[in-house]
């Protein structure tokens, strides 16, 4: 590929400009080196995007302020870059992830295959002492099992009680919360939970949404990170948060034709990285190597939106779990009629939510 010269991000718009700054070609896309303005600084550019492929942005130096007009305001996904996360990102080792845990045990998913599939429940949970499972997830080949010596672990981790309570790390792991520095990002009580999320080298989580806003801070090892669209809900096969399109690398597109269609950002996150991912935004991840994040949802609409029994930040808003039950109702009414008229007018109901709720640009041809 040539190096197709300098280039630049306006901070107001993210459109991708020629400028003169100093940029070191590399194989796949140029990183940038140096620049004096503008402010932030744009490590990787769109330019091995293709139109179903983007790479994620990459950016450096941002403030709460440069983070709200430039990143938040879009509701787009952003890869945060040298932000201070605390002593974490120098201190977190397997060792003293042990020590430190405390006595806690966590519940965790064991697949014997990396690929965790939640549809079809390839995993088994189980649950062990939070260093036990550390050393397990951190090794390749295991002497203690539960299925095989190659199995594969990951830990989401929960409240106390998960019916009642909500994840939160200085709760569960007070001595290791003490170590990490969120993101000053957004106001304080629209915070929800922090969750520990820790996976052994190559295990993938399956394409989901979640309903609150989210800062990925991946602490130790690489994670490749796919983000769609909530636009590209359509071509993903959805069952309830999750999409069914298992191997989103070789998908089977006869299953799955429209999948074949959908854009992708995609990215990998670098130990200290911190990952946007705004509410609806699905996404599907790798640990390319053993993985210690943690993510924080906060809330982004207001309070009584929200379901207050949801201990995971993934049920969907009231009004919206609202709606799927008239929907349902509705459809349960078109019971009564014969087979014909319902289908005509089950299109009908079709045509009437596309008509008035659906943007005429983003609607199905
Ligand atoms: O990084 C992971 O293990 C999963 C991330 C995720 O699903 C989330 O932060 O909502
Ligand atoms: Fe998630």
């Amino acid at each position: 590929m040539s190096c197709p010269g300098p280039v630049s991000v306006c901070v107001a718009c993210l459109n991708v400009t020629r400028v003169n700054v100093t940029l070191k070609h590399t194989t796949s896309t140029c990183t940038l080196v140096s620049v004096s303005k503008p402010s932030i600084v744009l490590l990787r550019t769109n330019m091995n995007s293709t139109k179903m492929q983007k790479d994620l942005l990459v950016v450096e130096d941002v403030d709460g302020d440069k983070f709200q007009s430039s990143f938040y305001q879009k509701r787009e996904p952003v890869i945060l870059r040298g932000l201070d996360i605390g002593q974490c990102s120098t201190k977190w080792t397997v060792d003293y992830l042990t020590e430190a845990g405390g006595d806690n045990s966590v519940k965790i998913h064991v697949a014997e295959t990396p690929q965790m599939d939640f549809l079809h429940k390839n995993f088994i949970y189980r649950t062990l002492p939070f260093s036990d499972f550390v050393r397990r997830a951190a090794e390749e080949k295991h002497n203690d099992f539960f299925i095989s010596e190659t199995e594969s672990y990951y830990l989401r981790a929960l409240g106390d009680d998960p019916r009642k309570d909500i994840a939160d790390i200085e709760h569960q792991f007070p001595k290791l919360a003490e170590d990490v520095t969120l993101p000053d990002f957004f106001p304080r009580e629209k915070f929800f939970s922090s969750v520990f999320r820790i996976a052994s080298k190559r295990t993938q989580l399956w394409t989901h949404y979640d309903v609150m806003d989210n800062f990925l801070i991946q602490v130790i090892g690489r994670k490749r990170v796919v983000l769609f669209s909530p636009s590209e809900a359509d071509k993903l096969y959805l069952n309830g948060d999750k999409s069914e399109v298992l191997d989103i690398d070789d998908p089977d597109l006869e299953k799955y034709p429209l999948f074949g269609h959908c854009e992708r950002y995609e990215g990998t996150l670098e130990p200290g990285d911190v990952l946007f991912i705004p509410a609806l935004w699905f996404h599907n991840v790798i640990s390319l190597e053993f993985g210690v994040a943690i993510n924080v949802f906060w809330k982004h609409l207001d309070d009584k939106l929200y379901d207050n029994k949801d201990t995971y930040g993934n049920r969907d808003p009231l009004p919206a779990m609202r709606a799927f039950q008239i929907l349902d109702r509705s459809l349960k009414t078109l019971e009564e009629l014969p087979e014909e008229y319902r289908e005509f007018y089950a299109k009908r109901l079709i045509l009437r939510i596309q008509s008035k709720m659906l943007n005429q640009e983003k609607q199905p041809p």
